[in-house]
């Protein structure tokens, strides 16, 4: 899938010559100690940041589609909006984002959202925040995850409601990159990232 990636933030060198392959229904682990730039490869992979060198494609995946198109990224940053109730965001993203795969109502039944649909987004605590971005990964059928951190500020039932839904997008063939300091309980390969020299 990958090979040769360069990456430069910064005016720094954050990582070269990182390659990996990760196959239809397997997920691929980023470890490695703070600032190694596992969330730039995450980023870059999303489109969101700029490679210096490499290449990195979707083999097998739609050749309408570039693979920023293909993928769901969850970063630290979320994309909730405030002022738009929990419901109102998860419609925002359905749109957005395509033709969606489970419909909002579900996929908020799905992160233990739905008594919280008609509260505004602002009112949310910081792991029930976790748990909508994480909704939206339902909300359109892509075959790329690309999670930073994902485990961060949610208890341990929202952890093991989002291991159960990794574990679902690979049994249906997804691919699922995730950085992590945390030993999640998924059958993943990992990649260790180590500092550029
Ligand atoms: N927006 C940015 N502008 C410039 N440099 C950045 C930016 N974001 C990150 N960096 C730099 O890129 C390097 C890699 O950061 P990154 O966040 O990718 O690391 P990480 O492995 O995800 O770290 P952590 O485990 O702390 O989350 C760091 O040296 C960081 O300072």
């Amino acid at each position: 899938m990958a090979q040769g990636l360069a990456c430069r933030r910064g005016g720094r060198d954050v990582f070269a010559g990182v390659g990996f392959e990760v196959r239809s229904g397997e997920i691929l682990e980023l470890r490695g100690p703070n600032g190694v730039g596992k969330s730039s490869l995450l980023r870059l992979v999303a489109g969101l940041v700029d490679r210096t060198a490499g290449d990195i494609a979707l083999q097998g995946g739609d050749e309408e589609l570039t693979l920023p198109e293909q993928a769901h990224y969850v970063g630290h940053l979320d994309a909730i909006k405030p002022p738009l109730t929990v419901l109102e965001n998860l419609r925002f993203w359905g749109e957005m984002l395509g033709e969606g795969s489970v419909e909002p109502r579900a996929a908020l039944e799905a992160v233990g959202l739905s008594a919280l649909a008609q509260f505004p987004a602002y009112t949310l605590s910081a792991g029930q925040r976790r748990r909508l971005s994480l909704a939206r990964l339902l909300c359109a059928k892509r075959p790329v995850w690309l999670l930073d951190e994902p485990t961060t500020a949610l208890d341990r039932a929202s952890r093991e409601t989002l291991y159960g839904l990794v574990r679902a997008h690979a049994a249906d063939g997804g691919l699922t990159l995730v950085a992590t300091h945390d030993d999640l309980p998924l059958q993943a390969r990992r990649l260790e990232m180590r500092r550029a020299a």
